[in-house]
């Protein structure tokens, strides 16, 4: 294939770009990954630059995956030695290398999401402030997710974060970090700054690391968060060879503190870089995307951007009203299974909760589908409880693990034997295990515990010369595991689990391949960054292979990037997209448009949107009404179906607007107002949409005039 003929003259241009910073900056769809894949081709084919100096940074796994399987198509084995992974593969990599220069053992461990949770609960618990770990976990989040750490913040934050005094959240932060690395262990946040550590200390490694990547790209570079710029920096070096690829309009993880002013800002941040604008959408009709723009374009804080349609025409979008949120999920299945080619068909939702109700009627209908997040595969109990052998095998120090599995299955060593074993550790400085070897000194009885320690012995040298396969098949043999899963209610779907597990482990053996460890670290990375799909039929491991004829159901930030021929969009209403925690700033409610846009410009033929004016929310009903968002979009644009779907009468109603409050006017400072939520307070400033308001409740509040609700108080 000619690399060049396949793509219009902008995206030419950014293929031909060789050395020194580029950006391209472009709008949904207008072909920015592709631009990616055919210059990493073009430096192989044409400008011999060798693969091994290649690298690729993208935002999920799976991206990668996918970028690596188009650049094999394209230049064959040249692509064997490229580097394309995500940010934090990437680090994991480096530090699998050379981690003992910031300190890390050998065997260290990657800590998911929910081993960080419960790592984080028991050092609340020590402290009695068991009662908030969502409150700790979001300060943890904010003092990681920036550069500087803990000093950082003890400077900068106010004195209370997320309801957390600010100097308690820094001891338990510290808490946290001395327990983490007591087990051997780093969390996903750790990898990044690890990272940048080792290059910040040691020039010598990073200069060894950028003959790896003397050729940089970033896909997605919208969503880096200060963290990942810094990284690229240091990768790129004084002579970069960067380029980055994004969508100011798509930057929709704020809330991992992503700044969109890392594009905003790249040719001043890289002088002289080159721009590259793309202006032609190849994905969707122009139906769908001119419904697209008409959104994006009520954002405030925005570049103007032109992005025109290749494909003219299209179908309407079709918009559907559902009394309540059942109906909404029937109305979905029935479409689907008259269009049928449920391989082309993806179902997006705001929140992970939205699914199951989708999930079950699509299953009524015998509809194949499968789901991407949720409780992920690696996150159900059978899965983390058989993984944690291999953990511990690993890692002799994770004590996190060491403890899930003392009494699982039941051995007869009750919580009371282990709470006074892991005393005696932490009296004699010793690891949990070492503290089990000498059970006799500590217990009465210390027989099941000297042979639970034997069967971890033989466990810890099984590990060195056993596939993660042979392994995990060795644990259920030896521990009776499988029995025991038996017994339960739902043992049948445990046990499906634990095989399909095996089966995950042999397939990766087959086309990855490598030690117990390195399959722990796929796993780790899989598991946190972006959950593995399951079946919704079975309760199955998504086989990639296999996933041929399936609806895709997922939330609209594991959208990202995909592109399908039909997507169903759904819930776009009030307090779900926009998100109820969005409502009283001006900066979530533009991010939640942004995601709005991103779930719509995934769609390349056909587009439904809905909504459920009742639905359940934790348990209670909820009414609510269509999103403020649909407002934006010109009624001759969409298409009003009825429940039983385009074969029914289409009538194209406009959708009501979005009451609003009567408009204000101005604010001006000094005036007092009243917000729903946080009570009395007094204008302290007030600039075009957006009024800053000093609450005694919670103090400063940036509030957008429109959607905050503010009544003045005379
Ligand atoms: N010049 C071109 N000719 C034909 N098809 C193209 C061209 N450029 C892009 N496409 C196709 O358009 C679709 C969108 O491309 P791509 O996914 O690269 O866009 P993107 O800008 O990365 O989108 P997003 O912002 O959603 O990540 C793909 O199917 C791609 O193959
Ligand atoms: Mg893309």
């Amino acid at each position: 294939m000619d690399l060049l003929s396949s793509l219009n003259e902008a995206q030419q241009q950014a293929v031909l770009h060789f050395e020194g910073p580029a950006l391209v900056v472009a709008g949904a769809g207008s072909g920015k990954t592709r631009t990616v894949v055919h210059r990493i081709a073009y430096l192989l084919r044409e400008r011999r630059v060798y693969p091994g100096e290649i690298l690729a940074v993208t935002f999920t796994n799976k991206a990668a995956g996918e970028m690596k399987e188009r650049l094999e198509k394209m230049v064959g084995g040249l692509a064997g030695d490229l580097w394309v992974s995500t940010f934090h593969s990437a680090a994991l990599r480096i530090l699998r290398v050379y981690g003992e220069w910031v300190g890390l053992k050998p065997g260290f461990v990657v800590y998911d999401d929910d081993d960080q949770g419960t790592l984080l609960k028991e050092i609340l618990k020590d402290l009695n402030l068991e009662a908030r770990p969502g409150q700790f976990r979001a300060v943890l989040d904010r003092i990681k997710n920036r550069l500087g750490g803990v000093g950082e913040f003890l400077r900068e934050a106010p004195d209370f974060v997320a309801g957390v005094p600010k100097e308690q959240a820094a001891e338990v932060f510290h808490l946290y970090q001395k327990a983490l690395r007591g087990q051997g262990a780093v969390d996903f946040n750790d990898l990044l700054l690890l990272a940048i550590e080792l290059f910040e200390e040691h020039p010598e490694i990073l200069a060894k690391v950028r003959q790896r990547a003397r050729f940089i790209h970033v896909d997605e570079y919208q969503d880096t968060n200060p963290v990942q710029y810094k990284l690229t920096r240091l990768l790129a070096g004084e002579k970069p060879n960067l380029v980055v690829v994004g969508d100011p309009d798509q930057s929709i993880y704020g809330f991992r503190n992503a700044d969109i002013n890392n594009i905003l800002s790249f040719t001043k941040d890289y002088p002289g870089a080159k721009v590259f604008r793309l202006e032609a959408n190849y994905r969707s009709t122009a139906a769908i995307l001119e419904v697209a723009n008409a959104v994006i374009e009520k954002n405030t804080a925005r570049l103007e951007k032109t992005l025109r349609p290749v494909k003219g025409g299209g179908e309407k979008v079709r918009l559907f009203r559902a009394p309540n949120a059942r109906e909404e999920a029937a109305f979905v299945a029935r479409e689907i299974a008259r269009r049928g080619s449920f391989g082309q068909i993806a179902v997006l939702y705001r929140t992970n909760a939205q699914s199951r109700l989708l999930e079950e009627h699509l299953r009524r209908a015998g509809i194949p589908a499968r789901l991407v997040g949720a409780v992920g595969f690696y996150e159900r109990r059978e899965v983390k409880d058989l993984l944690a052998y291999a953990r511990v095998a690993v890692n002799p120090l994770d004590t996190l693990s060491l403890r899930r599995i003392v009494n699982t299955p039941p051995r007869g060593i009750g919580a009371s034997t282990v709470g006074k074993l892991l005393e005696y550790a932490q009296k004699q400085g010793i690891s949990a295990l070492e503290a089990f070897r000498h059970a006799q000194q500590v217990i009465s009885r210390p027989q099941q515990v000297e042979a639970f320690v034997r069967l971890v012995d033989d466990l810890i040298e099984a590990a060195y010369d056993t596939g993660p396969r042979e392994f995990l098949k060795r644990v259920l043999e030896e521990t009776g595991y499988l029995e025991t899963l038996r017994a339960e209610p739902d043992g049948e779907e445990r046990i499906a689990n634990v095989e399909e597990l095996l089966r995950a482990a042999g397939d990766w053996e087959e086309e990855v391949g490598g030690t117990l460890a390195d399959f722990l670290d796929t796993i780790a990375l899989t598991a946190s960054a972006e959950e593995p799909a399951k079946r919704v039929q079975d309760g199955k491991l998504e086989d990639p292979e296999a996933g041929g004829d399936e609806v895709t159901l997922m939330t609209l930030h594991n959208a990202k990037g995909l592109e399908f021929p039909v997507v169903f969009l759904v819930g776009v209403e009030e307090n779900l997209l926009p998100h109820r925690n969005s409502l009283s700033r001006l900066e979530d409610l533009e991010e939640e448009r942004r995601l709005f846009y991103v779930g719509i410009t995934r769609a390349q033929e056909t587009l439904y949107l809905s909504y459920a004016e009742e639905r359940e929310v934790y348990g209670k009903r909820e009414y609510t009404r269509e999103s403020r968002f649909l407002a934006d979009v010109p009624p001759e644009l969409l298409e009003e179906v009825s429940a039983f779907g385009s074969a029914g009468a289409a009538v194209v109603i406009r959708p009501a607007k979005v009451e609003e409050k009567k408009p204000l006017g101005a604010f001006k400072g000094g005036e007092k107002v009243r917000h729903p939520r946080f009570g009395q307070g007094t204008v302290v400033a007030a600039l075009g949409a957006e009024v800053t308001v000093h609450f005694p409740s919670v103090g400063l509040k940036k509030l957008a005039v429109q959607f905050a609700g503010l009544e003045r108080i005379d």
